[in-house]
């Protein structure tokens, strides 16, 4: 952490406080909305994401969601046509204050991809690239073996942690990649569509990896995989592309936030009911 960042709160700091298993805020966000240029991408969202929990954002293509998920840990920034409004948390602090190092935020707030993106390098040095770039303290090779266990990767890697990740299936990668993302211990992990490339095998081991990982991280994932969301999360978010009567402007609207066991047996709103049972999206 540098010393001008205004964020101060430690993973491990907060993984150390007893009384915070659940419900405990990681993100408060208060009418947040990102805009590209003058075209407006999600309006007006106001949520609370919890820590430990597996959060869900769900709906149709173009609602929103990928551009919701990057004002998490600022990884907009890196648009430079896109803006973020309103206010946003991160354990009560301003995620977008002054005096923020973006770079430090997206330490601490992690993020894997749609699709695995391993290094050219070896199994090993993907994973020790974050921890020696941030200088983190520690035996490498130890640091390098826990998150290949967090992964659930190890067993199958240990022998051959000299060969190129390019050689590893794509099941394989991804799980390299949420390595990668741990080795740095980070306190929230975004997941962009992390299964959206993988076969139906490779991804039922990343989604039970997820709830192991949720004992230690909490976890927002975009998915388009509604049984996904179903099976992995503890709220969901539904998100809807919102037009004006003449059709030349849209833009992504929260239509409701909850218990993922809610939304998808009780929701509140029938568009939420229609989006769930297939009958539009
Ligand atoms: N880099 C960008 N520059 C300009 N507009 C963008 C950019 N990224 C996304 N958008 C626009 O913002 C809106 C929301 O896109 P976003 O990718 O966040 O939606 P999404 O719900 O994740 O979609 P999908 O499910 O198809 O991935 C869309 O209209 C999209 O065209």
């Amino acid at each position: 952490m540098q010393e001008h960042a205004e964020i101060s709160v430690r993973p491990e700091e907060f993984r150390q406080r007893g009384d915070v298993e659940h419900r405990e805020k990681t993100f408060e966000l208060n009418h947040v909305s990102v805009s590209y240029g003058d075209s407006r991408a999600v309006h007006d969202v106001s949520i609370d994401i919890f820590h430990k929990n597996i959060t869900a954002l769900i709906g149709p293509s173009g609602c929103g969601k990928s551009t919701l998920l990057r004002s998490l840990n600022r990884m907009n920034d890196l648009i430079p046509s896109a803006r973020v409004e309103g206010e946003l948390l991160y354990h009560g602090e301003d995620i977008y204050g002054p005096k923020v190092d973006p770079v430090q935020v997206r330490k601490v707030i992690g993020m894997v991809f749609q699709k695995p993106n391993p290094f050219p390098k070896s199994i090993y040095d993907n994973v020790a690239f974050g921890p020696r770039t941030t200088g983190m303290k520690g035996d490498m090779d130890d640091i390098v073996e826990t998150a290949l266990r967090r992964a659930g990767l190890w067993d199958e890697v240990k022998d051959r942690l000299d060969d190129n990740a390019y050689g590893m299936s794509g099941g394989q990668q991804q799980r390299l990649c949420i390595a990668r993302c741990i080795a740095v211990e980070p306190d929230v992990i975004l997941m962009d569509e992390p299964c959206s490339a993988l076969d139906p095998i490779s991804t039922g081991r990343i989604e039970d990896l997820m709830l192991e990982l949720k004992e230690r991280f909490s976890i927002v994932i975009v998915t388009h995989n509604m049984q996904q969301a179903a099976r992995v999360s503890d709220m969901t978010a539904f998100l809807m592309v919102e037009l004006t009567a003449d059709e030349k402007s849209r833009w992504g609207e929260l239509i409701e936030y909850d218990d993922t066991a809610k939304i998808f047996t009780n929701p509140s709103d029938s568009r939420t009911e229609d989006y769930i049972s297939g009958k539009v999206g």
